[in-house]
């Protein structure tokens, strides 16, 4: 899909542009599914979403026990409505119940084009109800499959799109992703939530050059009614935001995952199939179940923490900087800017919290509470001699991160004990960027992880050349190294960080590799 959806000529239009997504599909009464678990993911992902109803199902945790189609004129009036004057950003479909509404919207959206169109090919609900008959795929084939941005069939779907072609493994999905992408779409996303994988969700994406296999751990629970619809609501909400497509897809599908962890116990309904909750608070037996984002402990394993003088010598902002390392793969960033003037540490922090979000990658702040909660970051990285990590909870609240450096198992145990999520341990490597910095090295630091509780991350000279000693010490909870001259004392931070990428990646899992 191309065009700028948006004119933005009205006189009342106010300069603040909120990402707009408009979803077409159906009312699901139990709201696990359809437009309410849209509704729910945009909220949750901080996007504005319209709805066009196309049929109204009688729907509970058993099945689906009825469906009203709405006529096509009036899902024609209900597209009109909204795109002639809403200044949509992305369209996603859902349940379309017939090919006569399928040509609706395919005629509304060459009468207003909108940025982006994700087409979630919903045919048959996890219950095994159809919800569109098999007449459907052709409507699909001929009409919205060639116009869509991506479109994310789950594993009966993708067969059905393919005359019947069986999908029982990975590799089939494979397959399929590049058979679908030749029916037209840009970006094929195969979902393996069925698949018999007891471990691991599988999702492929293929973007008809490349193959990502997405993977996230498969959280036990029978609350999974809705995540097909939710998921393509919340890459359609980051698109809406302005993010790439596969950072779109990472970020939803850890939305997912998240989700799903937090609801794993909740009970609605009788059946076998619940919904979820999508904005995180319905389960609150503990502090972490309030977070927004759990802490995910396998961001630590590349660790970029920048330094002001570095980026100075090199001539580059602090902002290309961070660009550079997401690039590159770093998985978290920590501004460490410690003689900065408080005001342009600010907008430098709010300007990388900006690019860190778009990518789906968590921004610490070193220290500076203050500045982390005015930007928003998603939490800090305190030492032993900065504010307690009691304090700066309260102060932060249950839902940021809260690092913090430890060289001892005591202290690491105190750590636990006051709330924090990680504990960074080092010096491994003596270094110049701390001055007077006591050495632990490599058996200090093995001490530190087995006796701590929390996840590790390690600190202190580790490079191209040692991170993999650094990670073959062995402890399940050393989750990564941080660094900071080895990526940012370098003329090409996007180089120096696929480099050390690639040397973790490869002492993490030797022979294997996935985005
Ligand atoms: N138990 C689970 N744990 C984690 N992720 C899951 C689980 N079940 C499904 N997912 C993920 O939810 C998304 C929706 O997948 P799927 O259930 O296959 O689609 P649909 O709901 O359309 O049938 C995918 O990203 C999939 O990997
Ligand atoms: C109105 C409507 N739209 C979509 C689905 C698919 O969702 P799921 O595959 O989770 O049952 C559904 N059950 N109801
Ligand atoms: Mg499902």
């Amino acid at each position: 899909m191309q065009g700028n959806g948006a004119s933005a000529t009205s006189k009342n239009q106010s300069s603040m542009k909120i990402p707009h997504v408009l979803t077409i599909a159906g009312s699901d009464s139990g709201a696990g599914a359809g437009i309410q678990a849209d509704l729910k993911a945009c909220a949750a992902r901080g996007v504005y979403c319209s709805t066009v109803i196309t049929a109204v199902t009688a729907q509970n945790t058993v099945g689906v026990q009825g469906v009203n189609i709405v006529p096509e004129d009036f899902v024609a009036a209900q597209l009109k409505s909204v795109l002639s004057d809403m200044q949509v950003d992305v369209v996603k479909t859902g349940m379309l119940p017939s090919t006569d509404i399928v040509k609706v919207l395919q005629q509304s959206l060459k009468e207003f084009p909108v940025r982006a169109l994700v087409v979630d090919p919903v045919m048959v609900s996890t219950s095994g109800d159809v919800l569109a008959g098999p007449s459907i795929v052709s409507g699909f084939r001929d009409n919205l499959l060639p116009m869509a941005d991506i479109i994310t069939p789950n594993i009966k779907e993708a067969s059905a799109l393919l005359d019947g072609m069986q999908l029982a493994s990975v590799s089939d999905m494979r397959s399929a992703a590049k058979l679908l992408h030749c029916l037209g779409p840009r970006n094929v996303l195969v979902k393996g939530g069925d698949l018999p994988d007891p471990s691991d969700a599988v999702d492929i994406f293929f973007d008809g050059e490349n193959f990502h296999e997405l993977r996230s751990s498969r959280i036990k629970t029978r609350n999974t009614h809705g995540t097909g619809c939710s998921l393509a609501s919340c890459i359609a909400a980051e698109l809406a935001k302005g993010s790439p497509m596969l950072s779109a897809i990472k970020v939803a599908k850890r939305f997912i995952e998240t989700a799903l962890d937090y609801s794993k116990d909740i009970v609605i309904g009788n059946g076998p199939q619940g919904p979820f909750d999508h904005l995180l608070k319905l389960k609150s037996t503990s502090r972490k179940s309030c977070r927004q984002e759990a802490f995910d402990p396998s961001d630590l394993f590349l660790y970029a923490v920048t330094d002001p003088g570095m980026n100075k010598k090199w001539g580059r902002s602090i902002t290309d900087a961070v660009k550079a390392a997401i690039e590159g793969g770093a998985t978290i960033v920590q501004l460490r800017e410690k003689d900065a003037d408080t005001g342009d540490f600010l907008e430098a922090a709010k300007a990388c919290t900006e690019i860190c979000h778009l990518h789906g990658v968590p921004l610490l702040i070193n220290d500076r509470v203050d500045v982390a909660l005015a930007c928003d970051a998603d939490g800090i990285h305190i030492g032993q001699s900065d504010m307690p990590v009691r304090v700066a909870r309260v102060i932060l609240g249950p839902e940021k991160i809260i690092g913090v450096s430890c060289k001892t198992p005591t202290q690491a145990h105190q750590a636990w004990i006051d709330g924090a999520d990680y504990i960074g341990c080092g010096g491994v490597y003596p270094t110049n960027t701390k001055a007077n910095n006591l050495t632990v090295g490599l058996d200090g630091l093995k001490t530190v992880c087995l006796a701590s509780k929390l996840p590790v991350v390690a600190i202190g000279g580790i490079g191209i050349s040692n991170a993999s000693d650094v990670m073959k010490i062995g402890v399940p909870n050393l989750k990564g190294v941080a660094v900071v001259s080895a990526l940012f004392d370098r003329e090409c931070v996007l180089t120096e960080t696929k480099k050390l990428h690639a040397v973790l990646t490869e002492a993490n899992c030797p022979n294997f590799s996935w985005v």
